[in-house]
C-alpha cells in the first residue's frame, strides 16, 4: 500500500526515526508500517552535531538508499529547506525519490535551518516557500512521492501565521502539512480544528522539545494522521553508549554489562545472517 493510500485510513500513521540500516531493519521488525529518516537523527549520529544544516543532500540520499536497500516499508525523508533554494529543492526530490523516498519534508526555514525546537530561527517569504512546494512538485516523478510541507513560523511569526503560511502551502500543492512545535496542547488542538480534515496532518513528538508530548491515541482523536518521534532512538542509544562505554573504561571487561546487550549470536538472529549466507550459498549451488 503506498503512503497516499495509508492516509486515507482513519488510523494514525505512526512513524519512528531511524538513521541507517541497523535501526530502520530493527524498527521495521518491531511492526512499523513507515519509517522517518530524520536529518536531527543522521546529524548526531554520522557527524556528532546539532541539527543545525549541517548534513549535505548527498549523506542524506546515501542514507536513504542504504536504507531502501535494507527494507521495503515507505519511508519518509527529512529534505530540511530542500537545501537551498527552488532548484536545489528540485535535485533533491529527483535524488531522493530515486533513493527509494516515499515523502519528502521541506520547510521553510533560511539556510542553514536549525532544528525546530532550537530558538533564533527564521524563515524564507511564504511565496518563496509556496514557489518550492511547486517546483518539488514539478520535479517529482510519481504523484505517489508525497510532499510534507513544515512551517517553523509558530517560532518566529506567531500561532495565526504558521496556520496563513501552512494555507498558502496546501494551494502551493503540498500533500500533507507539518506545522512546527506547537507550544502548547491548545495550540496542538487548535490546528486539526483549523484544518478541519482538508489536508493529512502531521505531528512531531521530540522529548524535551517545545511541544507537550502526547501518544499516538491522544494525537488521533485530535484529528492528525501520521506522527513522528524523530530523536527518539538516538536519545536512547546515546544514553546506553555513555553507559556501556564507560562501564568497559571502569571494568577492563563487558561481563558486567552483559545482560543490557546481545551476545555475537543474539546480534546475528536480529540481522538475519543465517538466512543471509543461506541465501548466499543457495547461488553458489551449495545446498
Ligand atoms: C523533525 C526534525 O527536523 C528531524 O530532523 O528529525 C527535528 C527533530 C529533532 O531535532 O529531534 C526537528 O526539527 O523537529
Amino acid at each position: 500500500m503506498s503512503l497516499r493510500e495509508r492516509l486515507q485510513q482513519n488510523e494514525i500513521l505512526v512513524a519512528p526515526g531511524v538513521y541507517d540500516g541497523l535501526t530502520s531493519a530493527i524498527a521495521s521488525e518491531a511492526g512499523f508500517e513507515a519509517l522517518y529518516l530524520s536529518g536531527a537523527a543522521v546529524a548526531y549520529t554520522r557527524l556528532g552535531r546539532p541539527d543545525i544544516g549541517l548534513t549535505s543532500v548527498s549523506e542524506m540520499t546515501d542514507t536513504m538508499a542504504l536504507i531502501r536497500d535494507r527494507i521495503d516499508l515507505p519511508v519518509i525523508v527529512d529534505a530540511d529547506t530542500g537545501f537551498g533554494n527552488a532548484l536545489n529543492a528540485q535535485r533533491t526530490m529527483r535524488f531522493y525519490e530515486r533513493a527509494g523516498a516515499s515523502a519528502l519534508q521541506v520547510e521553510d526555514q533560511t539556510f542553514p535551518k536549525r532544528c525546530g525546537h532550537l530558538s533564533d530561527k527564521s524563515l524564507i517569504p511564504a511565496s518563496e516557500m509556496a514557489g518550492k512546494i511547486a517546483a518539488m512538485a514539478d520535479a517529482r516523478k510519481s504523484s505517489e512521492t508525497l510532499i510534507i510541507a513544515r512551517t517553523d513560523a509558530i517560532a518566529v511569526e506567531g500561532f495565526n501565521a504558521a496556520l496563513d503560511r501552512a494555507n498558502a502551502y496546501v494551494e502551493a500543492g503540498a500533500d500533507v502539512l507539518f506545522i512546527e512545535a506547537p507550544r502548547s496542547g491548545d495550540e496542538l488542538r487548535e490546528i486539526p480544528q483549523h484544518f478541519n480534515g482538508r489536508v493529512p496532518l502531521l505531528a512531531n513528538m521530540v522529548e524535551g522539545g517545545a511541544t507537550p508530548l502526547k501518544g499516538a491515541v491522544d494525537l488521533e482523536e485530535l484529528g492528525y494522521s501520521i506522527v513522528i518521534f524523530p530523536g527518539g532512538i538516538v536519545r536512547a542509544l546515546a544514553k546506553t553508549a555513555g553507559e556501556y562505554y564507560s562501564s568497559l573504561k571502569t571494568n577492563g571487561s563487558n561481563r558486567p554489562f552483559a545482560d543490557r546487550m546481545f551476545d555475537f549470536d543474539g546480534l546475528n538472529d536480529r540481522i538475519g545472517t543465517k538466512e543471509m549466507l543461506a541465501i548466499g550459498q543457495s547461488f553458489e549451488g551449495k545446498k
